[in-house]
């Protein structure tokens, strides 16, 4: 099962509303939003606000990607404003237990994330308490960059300890997702995919994303 999450970093912001239904319309799963604070990384983008006034105009889950240093000051009140998934970057959590928790407790499906050059090793004590887990397969920041192969067998790794100690823990890939990029990292084991300049930077927004999932389940069938 393959669940498309566009990424609405590429959408047109002024008509954000209606760029999220289109979305849901073509069949996404989930709406990934993007949350950049200039320090974590070199990009400001949205924050609770933004979430709060997307609630109401979807029914599907809203993804949030936290890309902040500090994420513990800010994660109730991305919670509060509706957000269904948070993740949290290893390399910006002091105490990536108790912010692991912390989301959790708030009834918020929690993932940690790991950047391009992140071992695997960094996560394998937090395995248990995590509800998915987040391979950026570009350098965060910003939309419509190169697909990092590199990253695939860190995701093949991962699912290989998932299975063996029989978690139930999902995989999620960010950045540079396409139909020629999918098939690689569903082969490896993930089963959600974030696709921004793929989708919204397309003319057919629908045919874009129906082309992906389609390139992604080819490669389990
Ligand atoms: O988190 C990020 C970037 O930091 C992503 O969610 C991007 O928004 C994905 O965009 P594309 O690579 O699919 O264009
Ligand atoms: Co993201």
């Amino acid at each position: 099962m393959i669940k498309i999450a566009p990424s609405i970093l590429s959408a047109d912001f002024a008509k954000l509303g209606q760029e999220v239904k289109e979305v849901e319309a073509a069949g996404a799963e989930l709406i990934h939003i993007d949350v950049m604070d200039g320090h974590f990384v070199p990009n400001i983008t949205m924050g609770p606000i933004v979430v709060e006034a997307l609630r109401p105009v979807t029914n599907l889950p809203l993804d949030v990607h936290l890309m902040i240093e500090n994420p513990d000051a800010y994660i109730e009140q991305f919670a509060k404003a509706g957000a269904d998934y948070i993740s949290v970057h290893v390399e910006a959590c002091r105490h990536l237990h108790r912010t692991i928790q912390l989301i959790r407790s708030l009834g918020v499906k929690a993932g940690v994330v790991l950047n391009p050059h992140t071992p695997i090793e960094m996560i394998q004590h937090i395995l248990d308490d995590v509800d998915f887990v987040l391979f950026m397969t570009v350098n965060p920041g910003f939309g419509g960059q190169k697909f990092i192969s590199s990253v695939v067998p860190k995701i093949e790794a991962l699912s290989k300890i998932i299975r063996e100690r029989g978690l139930t823990i999902e995989i999620e890939v960010d950045g540079g997702i396409t139909a020629e990029t999918i098939g690689a990292c569903a082969k490896a084991g993930a089963t959600m995919f974030v696709a921004g300049s793929a989708i919204y930077n397309q003319e057919d927004r629908k045919k874009a994303l129906q082309e992906i999932k389609a390139a992604g389940e080819a490669v389990l069938q």
